[in-house]
């Protein structure tokens, strides 16, 4: 057996960026950058005013007496020309300034008589002009290599005017699920036997909020023969093989035996932490595979310790960031912990974090309550109530940075 660290380490040995492709912005949403977004052009392109009012010139206005209105500046429909003495234009927010002017005054300290204009008050201290490249300049770099396109990096770029983005490619990752008990959910309440494959669709959602693509999804009984068909055919079209079930030492737990007829080399089997002993990660023909136990907790606590930070990698991402322990307060006293690390689910309330009721390892209801996990080391003390424990975000933190 191995602690979680070293298999963590293990982890981020192997999950590298996968290689990078050129998306189109409408496509972008999501990806990771796999190099810098450059500016093509400046921000704002020329100086423009901040608001709706004149372009002046200052020393003008100081003098006191009226200007003609010589024109007038929208955007995307600049003044010809420049600012002539003893003139002001019409100006709008985002407009070019005029050559000369040197301030915008508002328009609601101006009486105007169409032709002319005159102050009703002493304008503020601002120029009200956004001065050319003064958010950026052409030519800078905006955002980084490994950085997420969410909302805010999507304005950036598009800012940029950039159509066409470098970002790396999603690992695609093939889930396999086993058990002669599982059925698809809505086909298990008539037949007494029967389980609904729940692992399937969570695994799945889990894949695609950690920025992979679920390229491939079966349902497998225990049976050695097909089981081993799904695992080589799984590993020769996916990055990463994800199989739930089958990961312990039941007669009929077969996921390790069938990865290992495709050549598989084991990086890691049995990691002492509860729940989810049994996880086990290999490399099989050109991609990895990931054996999650069967107990639904199990299962996705281990995707959550394992399988996020090995998604997060060949995305292009840092593993290590996708398992940052964070520290919070506990709304009740834990027990001291025993030879196994334990990570207790948990659940945020106002501030404090609570331990859900159902500690079970086969707990599905439970895993809708926990928003996150905390970290019992083996032979942690007991901790107190207000004593504050590392916790992990149980959601994925893809967007978060
Ligand atoms: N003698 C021992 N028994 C067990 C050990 C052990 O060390 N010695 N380890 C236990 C631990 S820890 C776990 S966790 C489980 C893991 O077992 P498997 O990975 O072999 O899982 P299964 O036997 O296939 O299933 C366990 C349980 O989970 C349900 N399941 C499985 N897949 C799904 C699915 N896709 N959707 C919903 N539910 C699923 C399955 O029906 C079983 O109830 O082994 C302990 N045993
Ligand atoms: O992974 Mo098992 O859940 O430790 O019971």
């Amino acid at each position: 057996m191995i602690d979680l660290d070293a298999a963590l380490a293990i982890i981020a040995g192997v999950a590298r960026p996968l290689g990078s492709e050129t998306v189109a912005l409408q496509a972008a949403g999501g990806r990771i950058l796999s190099a810098p977004v450059v500016a093509g052009l400046a921000a704002p392109r020329q100086d423009v005013s901040a608001m709706d009012g004149y372009a002046v010139r200052e020393q003008e206005l100081q003098a006191g007496g009226a200007l003609k209105v010589v024109g007038a500046s929208y955007p995307g429909r600049a003044f010809a020309g420049a600012l002539p003495a003893g003139g002001c234009v019409r100006i709008f927010t985002g407009a070019p300034v005029p050559a000369g002017a040197d301030r915008v005054v508002v328009q609601e300290i101006v009486a105007s008589d169409g032709s002319g204009i005159r102050l009703l008050a002493n304008p503020s201290k601002a120029r009200h002009i956004r001065a050319q490249g003064s958010d950026f300049r052409s030519g800078a770099a905006l955002l980084p290599a490994g950085r997420a396109l969410g909302f805010r990096e999507m304005v950036v770029t598009a800012a940029a005017d950039v159509a066409m983005v470098e970002v790396w490619r999603r690992p695609r990752v093939s889930i396999v699920t086993t058990g002669d008990e599982l059925a698809e959910p809505g086909a298990a309440a008539k037949t007494p036997t029967l389980v609904p494959d729940s692992l399937l669709y969570g695994i799945a959602a889990f894949v695609a909020e950690w920025g992979g693509v679920v390229s491939g999804a079966v349902r497998c009984p225990d049976d050695l023969e097909k089981l081993s068909a799904a695992a080589f055919s799984a590993a020769a079209e996916a990055d990463l093989v994800v199989i739930a079930g089958g990961a312990s030492v039941g007669e009929r737990d077969f996921s390790r035996t069938a990865f290992a007829r495709t050549g598989m080399e084991l990086l890691f089997e049995k990691v002492a932490i509860k729940p989810g002993k049994p996880v086990w990660f290999g490399k099989a023909g050109h991609g990895l595979v990931l054996g999650l136990p069967g107990n639904p907790t199990s299962a996705l606590v281990t995707a959550r310790l394992f399988l996020a930070p090995l998604l997060a990698g060949l995305a292009g991402l840092d593993p290590a960031a996708a398992v940052a322990w964070d520290s919070a307060p506990l709304g009740q006293e834990l027990p001291a912990c025993a030879e196994r690390e334990t990570f207790v689910r948990g659940r945020r309330v106002d501030g404090q974090v609570w331990p859900v009721m159902n500690q079970d390892s086969g707990a599905q209801l439970a895993l809708a309550e926990t928003d996150v996990l905390i970290r019992r080391p083996r032979r942690a003390p007991a901790i107190n109530r207000g004593g504050m424990a590392p916790v992990l975000c149980f959601q994925s933190v893809l967007q978060r940075s």
